[in-house]
């Protein structure tokens, strides 16, 4: 039975940069005078480094059947999040356990090595789901007719333009159906007939998972697909409810 369970999970990143000595002191001088706004984010690890604080005290549970959207500002910490629930970020503090088979529309280049040519990319994730040859086969004319890349699934990704790279992830994340699903907004950019394409694969993927987790800015995609929806404010969670709720309480913000 897919599940995830997240409990008070906190992510932050240290700030490595150039300057760093003057660095931190105009952070330690905004941490001393601030306790609000952009400063509020910032904090010092117990190595006294200067850290962002990006997710504080995160705690949820979805179960079997859920789709959750993630709705929030820019910055909010929705792709964070996602990539936490992904395995991508490691919690500071707290916990993530995702119970169920993993399928990830995150990162185009995510699992995809650029040197390789795209049919052997498929190859590869193949492999890794250690499907049989006749699958694999099913699964590389399915995704060529997906992305519809001609002679360029026989060349090296690196060479793809990044709206090929996106078709060809697409197809290829779209083609294994995942019980766990998360997915971040900017995987439906792309040219209207593309969108119309990934639309049908999609909704073929959101009915098939178990459990779908989606960060968008469409209010649209919230009420078609989601069940239920998270608001991320600088963090932490503002409110957890029924889409129309939540929609209705973030518009009027
Ligand atoms: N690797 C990193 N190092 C430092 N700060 C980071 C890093 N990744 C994200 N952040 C910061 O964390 C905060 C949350 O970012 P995140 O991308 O999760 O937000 P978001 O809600 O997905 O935003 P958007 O809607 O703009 O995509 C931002 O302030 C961002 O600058």
């Amino acid at each position: 039975m897919a599940a995830i369970d997240v409990d008070n999970l906190e992510i932050t990143f240290p700030l490595y940069h150039g300057a760093a000595r003057s660095l931190k002191g105009t952070v330690a001088t905004m941490l001393a005078s601030a306790r609000t706004g952009p400063a509020a984010h910032l904090a010092a690890d117990r190595r006294s480094r200067i850290v962002v604080n990006v997710l504080r005290s995160i705690s949820f549970s979805i179960s079997q059947g859920e789709r959750v959207g993630l709705i929030g500002g820019n910055g909010a910490g929705k792709t964070t999040l996602l990539r936490a629930l992904g395995g991508i970020y490691e919690p500071v503090a707290g916990r993530v356990r995702v119970q169920g088979r993993l399928g990830t529309l995150l990162d185009a280049q995510l699992g995809m090595n650029p040197e390789l040519t795209g049919r052997e990319n498929i190859t590869l994730r193949s492999r890794y789901f250690g499907l049989d040859k006749q699958t694999e086969m099913a699964l590389a004319r399915d995704v060529a007719d997906f992305a519809d890349l001609d002679a360029f699934m026989d060349m090296p990704v690196k060479t793809y333009s990044s709206g090929m790279v996106v078709r060809l992830a697409f197809g290829l994340a779209t083609a294994i159906l995942p019980e766990v699903l998360l997915m971040d907004e900017w995987f439906m950019a792309g040219d209207a007939a593309f969108l119309d394409k990934a639309r049908r694969r999609i909704e073929a993927l959101v009915r098939g998972a178990d459990i779908l987790v989606v960060s968008t800015h469409q209010p649209d995609i919230l009420r078609q697909w989601c069940t239920r929806v998270i608001w991320l404010e600088n963090g932490q969670i503002r409110m957890d409810g029924a889409p129309e709720d939540v929609l209705d309480a973030y518009l009027a913000s």
